[in-house]
């Protein structure tokens, strides 16, 4: 399953902020190779004591997580118990979450955004050709790992983060405050299917190309009801074709939406059909 980390081989630093569930720290852990001592900086992510009936879920993740290994998946050491506290033990992403750096950051490109959305795809390509589900896709789970550089155009590297706590487990309430980015038929059947995680790559592009804006923010969780009930959907971006490919990825007909592979190759025309230049710099509108 994954490897149970000693309590005493762990260091714990600053907190880094708080998720619904789970309270996170940066760290480091140390552990004995071939004699040597190596410590290595990670990212602890406490469950809530008072969620321990979480805590067969938030294993799950994690083991799901160590079970398979791909670039653009986070990397998780392994778990540790201690007292009453479940602690997963993750690689340190340099730059922490998405959806926080590019409330941040000014300078994003649109390119920079594309290869972010490409390398999100192609994690869930793999996941799907594994038939596994993610089931939590929004930009709060993409990790920045390298930040990218503007001037030397060096690429940005994300990693995509554990799902968290499966749907069934969580209260009505938090599932409908993952409006937009939980499928609609998910409300229903609580059941995570390779379909959602289409919808919500599609939720989760409108951010990244909305700065980080959530979509629906401003909704109360009644509000969000009606949006799926009234089959409402999100504003669409002035980029025609990626406008097109989110409300793709957004059908209320989960069969219906495009497969990763699909959903690919449409980046890559969008990538190369030169718009970046466009909504690049204002200077160049034709
Ligand atoms: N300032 C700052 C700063 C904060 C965090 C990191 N690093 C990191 N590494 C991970 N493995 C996971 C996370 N997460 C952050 C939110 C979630 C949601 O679950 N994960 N952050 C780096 C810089």
């Amino acid at each position: 399953q994954f490897h149970m980390i000693k309590h005493e081989d762990l260091t714990w630093s600053e907190s880094l902020g708080q998720g619904s569930f789970t309270h996170i720290f940066r760290g480091s852990k140390t552990d004995q190779r071939d004699g040597v001592t190596h410590s290595t900086e990670v990212l602890l992510k406490v469950l809530d004591a008072n969620h321990k009936n979480c805590w067969e879920s938030f294993f799950e993740a994690a083991s799901l997580m160590s079970q398979i290994s791909h670039k653009h998946l986070l990397l998780v050491y392994g778990i540790s118990v201690h007292k009453s506290k479940n602690i997963m033990v993750q690689e340190f992403v340099k730059h922490g979450a998405l959806d926080l750096y590019l409330k941040k950051s000014t300078s994003v490109s649109v390119s920079w955004k594309l290869d972010v959305a490409k390398q999100l795809a192609c994690a869930l390509n793999f996941l799907e050709e594994k038939n596994i589900a993610h089931g939590n896709i929004c930009a709060k789970n993409l990790l920045l790992a390298r930040e990218g550089d503007p001037s030397t155009d060096n690429s940005p590297f994300i990693k995509l983060s554990d799902p968290g706590i499966s749907m069934a487990l969580l209260g009505k309430d938090v599932v409908l405050d993952r409006i937009p980015w939980v499928a609609p038929e998910v409300l229903n059947t609580l059941e995570i299917e390779l379909e959602c995680d289409k919808w919500s790559f599609g939720s989760t592009l409108w951010e990244i190309f909305n700065n980080g804006e959530a979509p629906l923010q401003g909704l109360d969780p009644i509000h969000k009801q009606q949006f799926y009930e009234h089959f409402s959907n999100l504003p669409a971006l002035e980029w025609t074709e990626l406008a097109d490919l989110i409300s793709q990825c957004m059908q209320y007909q989960p069969e219906l939406r495009p497969s990763c592979r699909s959903i690919i190759r449409q980046l890559n025309s969008l990538i190369t059909s030169g718009n970046t230049q466009m909504y690049t710099s204002p200077f160049m509108v034709t």
